[in-house]
């Protein structure tokens, strides 16, 4: 190494090892691109350039990594985590250290995507210093990059207090699901003058609380387009139309996994509670019939061993 040192100047081994790795424009493009990380400034170069955000939610390892792969920008793991894997019927018995031992299980699987946790019910409202421990809980212990909390002039100030602590807070608007009971229902959310101008000021004013980014779920596709372009923080709607910065939608919902009643702003990809089911059934059919398992998939004893116990093999 040091004859070849003194020999070849380093000007040109940096030659040699830009040829051997292809044009650095093409990486740039290419690998490095995929491989970074996604950050707030991400995120935010991405709304100037009107490039779409990509979130989908994710509840353990294996969905996670298949999020990942599949090139999410986001991974949400959402409170309908009590309803598509718990067997909840609402959002509101999730506890933080169920959305903390969810969240584990999910940042082991991601290294591009940016992790974010939902607050649960609840959580945001609590004080300022419960607030902290608990984005503290999330970052440290989970290892999420930051939260989401659902609500506007309510949660002002604990927003406030998030992002001055370092927490990235994601903002929820619209059809908050935590407030199912007082809303009576997962009901569309902005659709009348008065209830759209409220939406549309709590955004401001959450944004200028310090949030990140902001979720509008279930309003109508004109305000949320007026939200998406009075501010300066990228919009992610779920059933919210066609002009926010980027989507996000429930794992389970697109993949038809389980779920019994999908909301009608969902577009399904595959069949796959279907597929597994198909799967079990031939297994449990299978193992009914002794057609599983088959000589492939059985150990045997050595000749020695089954002449002492007197048992021939493979039978
Ligand atoms: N599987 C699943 N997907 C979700 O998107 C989701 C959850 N669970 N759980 C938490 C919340 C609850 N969400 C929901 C649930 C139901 C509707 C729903 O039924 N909406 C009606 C519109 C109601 C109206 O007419 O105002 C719809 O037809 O979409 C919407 C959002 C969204 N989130
Ligand atoms: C649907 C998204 C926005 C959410 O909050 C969740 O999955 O809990
Ligand atoms: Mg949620």
């Amino acid at each position: 190494m040091s004859n070849l040192r003194l020999l070849v100047p380093d000007w040109l081994i940096g030659v040699f090892i830009s040829l051997s790795q292809g044009a650095p424009k093409e990486r740039g493009t290419q690998m490095s691109m995929q491989r970074k990380k996604v950050t707030t400034r991400t995120l935010q170069k991405w709304k100037l350039a009107k490039e779409p955000i990509a979130m989908i939610t994710a509840y353990d390892f294996p969905s996670a990594k298949m999020a990942e792969q599949a090139g999410a920008d986001i991974i949400l793991v959402g409170d309908s985590l009590g309803m598509v894997v718990l067997g909840y019927d609402s959002t509101i018995p999730v506890t933080l250290d169920d959305m903390i031992h969810h969240t584990k299980a999910v940042t082991r699987g991601v290294s591009r995507a940016m992790v974010i946790t939902d607050l649960p019910f609840m959580v945001a409202h609590l004080s300022k210093d419960e607030v902290l421990r608990a984005g503290a809980r999330i970052m440290q212990e989970a290892r999420a990059y930051g939260v989401k909390l659902e609500g506007g002039s309510e949660v002002l100030e604990n927003v406030k207090a998030l992002t001055t602590a370092g927490i990235p807070v994601m903002a929820h608007l619209g059809l908050t699901p935590q407030s199912v009971n007082q809303l009576g229902g997962y009901l569309i959310q902005g659709k009348d003058a008065k209830s759209a101008e409220r939406i549309l000021t709590e955004a401001k004013r959450l944004e200028e609380a310090g949030a990140f980014a902001l979720v509008l779920e279930c309003v109508p596709e004109e305000l949320a387009r007026v939200i998406t372009e009075s501010l300066d923080i990228p919009v992610i709607g779920i059933g919210a139309g066609r002009f926010c910065d980027g989507q996000v939608l429930v794992f389970h919902d697109i993949l038809q996994m389980g779920g019994e009643r999908i909301p009608s702003f969902v577009k399904t990809y595959a069949q796959v509670g279907k597929t597994m089911v198909d799967a079990i059934q031939a297994y449990v059919q299978d193992v009914k019939q002794r057609r599983f398992p088959e000589e492939k998939h059985v150990t045997h004893w050595s000749e020695t061993m089954s002449v002492v116990y007197g048992v021939s093999e493979g039978k």
